[in-house]
């Protein structure tokens, strides 16, 4: 790690500090390269506090990406791509997670990636998902850090076996000559809302769950997570950014997922939902499902509680995802320690149970391949048992969940933290398609549960109207 200045910097100065500091390290490697092994510099200078969302939509340098914890004390936002662990193909998603594993094994310990996953690799994939791979993570060229406390601006210089180090470098100092470094431009507005449409409508969505309720009838299930697709139609093309920036909760216990490969091609995410934090051998992760909607309770958090831990259908839905983390966890981790009571998160429309769990991973299964496949999909998301339900959701649903429900954050050698890609949009010109879902057992009421995946685009549906 090379750090120009500890002084944090303003933006403009920055840029210059981390050029320079590029320039004299590129003078001092003179020598041809013997390098048996992939190299990564990082760049690091402190700077003045700056939003990085702000700060990333002045940036016109693709991939775009932002990330900020449920705590709110880490957040990156992050431009360009140093190196990159990403899968085009198709194959089932156990060899998926083992082949990113692989990938990321090898990496270098400091570098940390971002990006997601597909729900199900094996699904048919719409064309409007089409820039987003089976699985994508970037190592951005520059980024803005808030970590610690503190902010910092930073770039990657990776060179692999056999690049020209000095092209690599050059393109870098590219790179800093394009980052724009005044951010105090005014936050455009969202364009107008033309249409919104729901795939299945209502009809159709009675029609589902009817069926679904039918395989609880049978034994054949007990759980799925059905969703919905709600397409948003405005008036002219946008930044997907702008619901980022937009996001009227600032307090609200989320994650903040942003993915754009390529411009106005955007996912995000606002998601109460951990899958697991990995650091080291300990795991942290959480069952999170059940819920209660404050809409009609005029948003009392007390009330919204006691109707959860009294609702006999939500403990159940609940149960039923506390008892496949606990079992499959029991496969690879020792001292799994998992709340005996149940808890509620409380989110600014919506109440949900919620229960946490820590273990610790087993030494052959410090790294994320295994991890990924058993808790991945959670009954939450998913259903039980697993296999048929991700079969049936593929056949009811009609359309493909591309990125929606799946493992997204951030990896790196030896630390991980994914949550669970819903209460999420795919932009892409014109057009937002949100997703939402919620599961079904048995007994559930279908227009109890159409009114609950409703309520999930909330957040989203209250920026696109400019309510919020
Ligand atoms: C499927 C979603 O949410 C999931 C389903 C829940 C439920 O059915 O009670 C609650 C939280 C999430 O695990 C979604 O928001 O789309
Ligand atoms: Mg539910």
């Amino acid at each position: 790690m090379i750090i120009p200045s500890e002084e944090p910097l303003s933006i403009e100065k920055a840029v210059s500090s981390l050029a320079s500091a590029l320039a004299l390290y590129g003078d001092k490697h003179v020598e041809p390269d013997q390098r048996e092994q992939h190299l990564l510099v990082t760049f690091r200078q402190p700077l003045q506090p700056t939003e990085p969302d702000e700060w990333l939509s002045s940036q016109s340098v693709y991939p775009r990406l932002f990330w900020m914890n449920r705590e709110r004390d880490f957040s990156v936002a992050g431009i360009g791509i140093a190196d990159s662990i990403a899968c085009e193909g198709a194959g089932n998603n156990g060899d998926n997670f083992r082949q990113f594993a692989l990938s990321v094994k090898d990496k270098n310990p400091d570098a940390r990636y971002f990006g997601g996953f597909r729900f199900n690799n094996e699904e048919k994939q719409d064309p409007i998902w089409q820039p987003f791979s089976s699985f994508s993570f970037v190592l951005p060229l520059l980024q803005l850090t808030f970590e610690n406390g503190a902010f910092a601006l930073s770039c990657h210089l990776w060179v692999e076996i056999g690049d020209d180090i000095h092209k690599k470098i050059s393109a870098l100092t590219d790179l800093l000559d394009r980052v724009v470094t005044d951010t105090n431009s005014t936050v455009m507005k969202l364009p107008e809302l033309l249409h919104l449409s729901y795939n299945p409508d209502e009809k159709e969505w009675m029609e589902e769950c009817r069926k679904a309720l039918l395989t609880f009838e049978s034994g054949e299930m007990e759980k799925i997570m059905l969703a919905r697709q709600t397409t948003l139609e405005f008036t002219s093309i946008f930044s997907p950014l702008l619901f980022l920036l937009h996001y009227p909760y600032k307090q609200n216990t989320i994650f903040r997922f942003y993915f754009e490969p390529a411009p106005n091609h955007a996912f995000f995410s606002f998601t109460p939902e951990r899958l697991y934090r990995r650091d080291g051998n300990m795991l942290l992760t959480e069952a999170l499902a059940g819920t209660c909607s404050k809409e009609s309770i005029n948003g009392d958090d007390h009330l919204a509680s006691e109707v959860l831990l009294n609702s006999e259908k939500d403990i159940r839905e609940h149960n039923f995802v506390r008892e496949m983390i606990y079992q499959e966890l029991q496969k690879i981790c020792s001292n799994i320690d998992m709340e005996k009571e149940v808890n509620v998160l409380q989110l600014n429309r919506l109440a949900h149970l919620y229960t946490r769990c820590t273990a610790q991973l087993k030494p052959e299964f410090e790294y994320d391949s295994a991890i990924l496949q058993l808790l991945h999909p959670t009954p939450a998301v998913g259903g039980v048992p697993k296999a048929p339900a991700m079969q049936h959701i593929m056949e009811l649903e009609p359309f493909s969940r591309g990125w929606y429900a799946a493992p997204i954050g951030w990896v790196s050698r030896d630390a991980a933290e994914f949550c669970v890609g819903i209460r999420s949009a795919l932009v892409h010109g014109r057009f937002a398609y949100l997703y939402s879902g919620a599961g079904l057992v048995k007994g559930s009421n279908p227009f109890a549960e159409w009114e609950e995946v409703d309520q999930k685009i909330g957040d989203i549906l209250a920026i696109s109207r400019q309510e919020a």
